[in-house]
């Protein structure tokens, strides 16, 4: 979103941001989107128990970009009070008075005293990080990633960078930034779909953690939980050697999954071996968080901090892990958009997690509670020696522990002539075709349902698709099946809610300010627990009038063109931004980057004062010259009509 310039709060400015009111201490910085402030907050948050918090204000250009702020409050009071987690406080939002049709949105968080984590390690760009320093700001922002991951469905959180970690005040490392959040995305069927994933995942991640199966997506794998793993194996080569490890040769070096370790620092082998066994090409390869963490602890000589709490398939499926990978993402997006989808849709009763009971269940867990699992039950899945256990009363299985993972993968057939494998060349061969056809076009496929979250004008679409399958995937930005979202009635303007649970700490209330004419009034939103359907959430859409939000009727050519062409101006300074950076760092030596200050990583350009150049028209990724010729092995990976 191109965020309009706007002036900072002067030092003792009085707010209310839903039931807590505020004063402005000191404005510390602006992010890519957001005014950032240190304020004294009553009452006090009893989390922390401290009265001083962190206050983000954004300005948001419409409905849509409130949609994805909402995702993120989400997500963050999904997690609030995870230790390894900015936790978060209060929310608000009302329409802002000074740029029409924009929303001003409040979100108070714990404030993180000693700032960035790169901050902190450009105090160290002589005296380089210990290894103990490493695996103990690994440890905490994996527990963090720990805690997305162990919801039922998971979050992923796919902007996992040095960027998004902040200190607290007692020295520990939190994860934050949420504001790419989303479900497991399940593999493309056709090119439309094809089409939307690129570009959200252009626009929702930073091109130097972006794992193979983000950067080609024709390789047809879900988008889950193995993605921030990778992520997680970029950011240890970081926190080690102060750059990525495909930082000079960008996207062709990560589908090949090479890279080299600099000669200093010198870590131990058992380190660069776990960044070693996290870079894996096949996302089943990587480890998950738990069995992440656990590496960790051995390397620390610490216990694990957390039980297992990985899902799996149960034992009678006979699937193996290549395809248990492939349905828990489609599960998880069936998940999400509904809770009964998954108890309708899967065979075997053990597959029907309870879901608000295994969240419950992971928030503890998270929040300090041991599981009650024993360790040493055991249970063989299809793969042959997986060790699982059943836990029955909460219908969820647990890996116990990464032991057998490696040679189960070893027995996974990668053979065209089985079934299963069979149904995954299909579904390239589909995406190929289709894809190929979408490359002849050479156009940008943007409709708006594409890229318009929460709109249901599927009667539009001429596309041969299915085009609920769009509407499927851009679900996975929804938090709804995580019963926290809002039956905000409909057809009262200006009304917002920015969160939309009935927990303590949210708010949908009117925000008096100092000054009243800055904020319109907001009522409190019903909300409820329970599971609800996405659909009923969906704004309406009239024919005759366009899309409505909440009773706010805009037009659909004007939201189309400016949404559009705001993707295609983050899409593009994306790319922008990592070409340049690529050959930026091509020219420099090893020597100077020990001693070069690191740049934040972004994911679109920052509007810090600073006007935006003109960028071309965005080419979607298949459109871009080819790179250079890939080993064959890799070559066969892709589909036939790539050659
Ligand atoms: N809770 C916090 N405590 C202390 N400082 C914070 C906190 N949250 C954010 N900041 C500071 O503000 C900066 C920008 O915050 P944040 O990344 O959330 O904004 P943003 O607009 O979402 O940025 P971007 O999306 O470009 O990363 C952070 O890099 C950090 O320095």
């Amino acid at each position: 979103m191109n965020q309009p310039q706007i002036g900072t709060y002067n030092v003792g400015t009085q707010l209310t941001v839903g039931s807590h009111q505020v004063e402005i201490v000191k404005y510390l910085t602006s992010g890519g989107f957001a005014q950032v402030y240190s304020a004294l907050i009553s009452p006090t948050d009893p989390h922390s128990n401290s009265n001083v918090a962190c206050l983000k204000r954004v300005i948001v250009p419409d409905k849509p970009s409130l949609n994805t702020l909402r995702a993120e409050v989400d997500a963050m009071r999904l997690l609030r009070n995870n230790r390894y987690v900015v936790s978060y406080i209060d929310s608000h939002a009302a329409k802002a008075t000074l740029h029409n049709g924009s929303y001003e949105v409040f979100v108070l968080m714990e404030y993180c005293e000693r700032g960035g984590l790169i901050d902190f390690m450009n105090t160290r760009l002589q005296n380089r990080l210990h290894e103990y320093e490493i695996l103990q700001i690994m440890s905490q922002v994996t527990q963090g990633v720990a805690a997305m991951h162990a919801l039922q469905p998971p979050l992923i959180h796919r902007d996992i960078k040095i960027e998004n970690v902040l200190i607290s005040a007692t020295n520990e490392y939190k994860l934050c930034d949420f504001g790419s959040v989303c479900g497991v995305i399940r593999p493309p069927r056709n090119s439309q779909e094809l089409s939307y994933i690129q570009q959200d995942i252009l626009k929702n991640t930073t091109a130097q953690y972006r794992s193979p199966e983000m950067v080609d997506i024709f390789r047809g794998l879900p988008i889950d939980e193995k993605s921030d793993i990778w992520a997680l194996g970029i950011f240890l080569y970081k926190l080690c050697y102060y750059t990525t490890p495909f930082e000079k040769a960008g996207e062709p070096a990560i589908l090949n999954g090479q890279f080299e370790f600099p000669l200093y620092p010198n870590y131990s082998e058992q380190l660069r071996n776990l960044i070693r066994d996290i870079l894996v090409q096949n996302p089943c390869q990587r480890p998950n968080i738990y069995e992440l963490l656990k590496r960790i602890s051995i390397i620390q000589n610490i216990p694990c901090p957390i039980d297992d709490i990985q899902v799996i398939q149960p034992p009678s499926s006979r699937l193996n892990l290549t395809e248990l990978h492939q349905l828990s993402a489609t599960q998880n997006i069936r998940s999400l958009n509904s809770h009964l989808a998954i108890e309708n849709s899967v065979p075997n009763a053990a597959l029907q997690f309870g879901i608000s009971n295994d969240m419950t269940r992971a928030k503890s867990l998270f929040n300090g509670e041991k599981s009650k699992i024993p360790h040493n039950a055991t249970l063989n899945n299809s793969a042959g020696n997986s060790k699982t256990y059943l836990d029955n009363s909460q219908n969820v299985s647990h890996v116990l522990g990464p032991s057998s993972f490696k040679s189960e993968i070893s027995n996974i057939p990668n053979n065209i002539n089985d079934p299963k494998a069979n149904s995954t060349a299909k579904l390239k061969q589909t995406i190929d075709s289709e894809a190929h056809s979408f490359r002849q076009s050479n156009t940008i496929k943007l409709a708006l349902q594409d890229i318009f979250p929460q709109h249901d004008d599927y009667s539009s679409s001429s596309d041969e698709s299915n085009p609920g399958d769009i509407d499927e995937l851009k679900k996975t930005r929804s938090l709804g099946s995580y019963s926290i979202h809002d039956n905000a009635k409909r057809g009262e303007s200006v009304k917002e809610s920015l969160t939309s649970s009935s927990l303590p700490g949210s708010s949908f209330t009117p925000t008096p300010t100092k000054d009243k004419s800055e904020h319109e009034s907001l009522s409190r939103a019903q909300s409820t627990n329970t599971v609800d359907n996405p659909k009923d959430r969906l704004p309406s859409f009239s024919k005759q009038n366009g899309p409505v939000f909440d009773g706010v009727s805009v037009s659909k050519q004007e939201l189309k063109d400016s949404i559009k062409q705001r993707m295609l101006d983050k899409l593009n300074s994306s790319e922008e931004s990592f070409n340049a950076r690529k050959t930026y760092k091509a020219k420099t030596s090893v020597q100077e980057d020990t001693i070069k200050p690191i740049m934040p990583e972004q994911r679109v350009p920052t509007s810090k004062g600073k006007k935006l150049k003109p960028v071309p028209p965005f080419k979607p990724l298949n459109l871009r010259p080819k790179p250079p010729p890939k080993p064959l092995f890799l070559v066969g990976q892709k589909l036939s009509s790539e050659k």
